[in-house]
């Protein structure tokens, strides 16, 4: 059987690869001709564990290949999933123009049946208005079934979230597409809930808002945390042992970033706003999402004296471990208000590359971590790539002017690094030193 992926970023490959690992026939289908060459020659246009060798394998094998002929692509292929972007609209609302040019091109160059999935994040009501839009562009009616199956995979371990999924949900108005496409993962063993596709659109935007909720409830606890003189950590590892809450993503940190928190929070409190209805809960999670990286760059502009004239070292430019992926990174916020501050800013990052805006504003990459932190008053943990967890800190304290660590991502050994004579502050573990 063979599928066709339409849009090949980081949902879009990650699919691919993982439809040629169960033994499909795949086609990657981007309107970027840069990129169709770029894949085609074996090559990833991003940084993501683990891609690289099954694109070796499968283009050796035959069993994917990339395209940007449209027409031909989806003539040949019966199965099309669009993995296209859904970017936020100035308004917040999720912009749908891909989605609908993607729509348009299947009308106008499908000759018979065909199952149209979007694993896209969409707003609720997405999988009737494609429908129509497929319909509107037909030269003449030919059936087809739109599907909705949202993706849940996070970058920095795509492949393995994609291989192994906790849930794998379906909606479908036609319960036989529905059942055709949920045969299409029978290898993964996983749990499948078919249901309608309003449905399987509002559990895409709520698990992320549920998630980005449990965040931004750490980030304001640790607020509190940090003034009582408790570690938020702490509070964190405990609260998780009950099974009703669980450990995962109550980490303190400067905030979450990414292509997507941000993004589907804002798209779903437009979504509610048009229907009169208040999510105010979710508005809170974004207001303390806005604000948490500027409250805690406060508390340490205060401990150093002011950012004024100071030299500090960014570690870690991408929005989270094990991606290049600059995409809302609380990096480039602290980075932004460093500036302001006319402090002069270093940056190091393992694979993510600065913004050229940046360097022209005078901010400077450096390759290697002793090198960055070279004549720095601080230095601000952003992203916890295992490099600075596994740097050699005694070192480097050779390089600093000055030895203060500020970890906006509470993973450094604060003990180890206080022997050491550094002064050591994170997020909500300590006002007192
Ligand atoms: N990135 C993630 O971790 C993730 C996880 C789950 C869901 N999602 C959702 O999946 C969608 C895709 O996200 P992404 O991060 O992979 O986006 P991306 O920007 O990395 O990739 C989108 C691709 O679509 C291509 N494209 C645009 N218009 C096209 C057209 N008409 N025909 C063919 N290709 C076209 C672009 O050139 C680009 O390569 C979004 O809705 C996102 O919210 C993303
Ligand atoms: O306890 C935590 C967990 C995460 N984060 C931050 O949250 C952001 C998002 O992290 P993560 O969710 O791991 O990565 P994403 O790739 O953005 O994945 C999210 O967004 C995807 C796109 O919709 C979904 O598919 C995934 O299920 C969802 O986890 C990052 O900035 C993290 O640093 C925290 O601050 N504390």
């Amino acid at each position: 059987m063979s599928i066709l992926i339409i849009g090949t970023g980081y949902v879009g490959v990650t699919t691919a690869l993982v439809f040629a690992e169960l033994g499909f026939e795949v086609t990657g289908l981007d309107a970027d001709e840069r990129k169709v060459q770029t894949l085609s020659e074996g090559k990833l246009t991003f940084y993501e564990p683990g891609l690289q060798d099954l694109l070796d394998k499968h283009l050796a094998a035959g069993r994917i290949r990339f395209t940007s002929e449209a027409k031909q692509a989806i003539r040949q292929n019966s199965i099309l999933f669009l993995c296209v972007g859904t970017p936020s609209d100035e308004n917040g609302s999720a912009d749908l123009r891909y989605i609908r040019a993607v729509a348009e091109q299947i009308g106008q160059s499908m000759d018979d049946y065909k199952v149209i999935v979007i694993k896209s994040t969409v707003p609720i009501h997405t999988n009737e208005r494609l429908t129509a839009w497929i319909a509107e562009a037909q030269p003449h009616p030919i059936p087809f079934d739109v599907v909705s199956n949202p993706e849940f995979l996070r970058e920095g371990s795509a492949l393995q979230d994609a291989l192994h999924p906790d849930r794998i949900i379906i909606g479908s108005r036609n319960q036989a597409a529905g059942l055709h496409i949920e045969s299409l993962y029978e290898k993964l063993n996983a749990p499948c809930f078919l249901t309608t596709p309003t449905t399987a659109e509002m559990i895409k935007y709520a698990s992320n808002s549920f998630l980005a909720t449990k965040i931004s409830f750490a980030n304001e606890l640790a607020r509190l945390c940090e003034q009582l003189d408790i570690n938020v950590g702490d509070v964190s590892i405990g609260m998780g042992y009950d099974h009703r809450i669980g450990p995962h993503f109550l980490k303190a940190g400067i905030g979450y970033g990414g292509s997507c928190f941000p993004k589907d929070i804002k798209a779903l409190l437009h979504i509610a706003k048009k229907q009169h209805t208040r999510l105010s809960i979710l508005e809170q999670v974004h207001e303390v999402n806005e604000t948490q990286a500027e409250h805690f760059l406060q508390l340490w502009e205060r401990k150093i004296g002011g950012f004024a004239g100071k030299r500090i070292a960014i570690l870690g430019l991408s929005f989270k471990p094990n991606t290049d992926d600059l995409r809302e990174a609380p990096s480039l916020a602290v980075i932004h208000y460093l500036t302001s501050q006319r402090a002069q800013v270093r940056v190091h990052d393992p694979v993510a590359k600065l913004p050229a805006s940046l360097q022209s504003a005078g901010v400077r990459q450096l390759e290697h971590l002793e090198d960055a932190v070279a004549g720095c008053d601080a230095a601000i943990l952003c992203s916890e790539w295992d490099v600075y967890r596994n740097a050699d800190w005694e070192q480097l304290r050779d390089e600093f002017k000055q030895l203060n660590i500020f970890d906006g991502r509470n993973v450094l050994d604060r003990q180890r690094l206080t022997e050491l004579g550094y002064t050591y502050s994170g997020i909500g573990n300590a006002a007192r030193n």
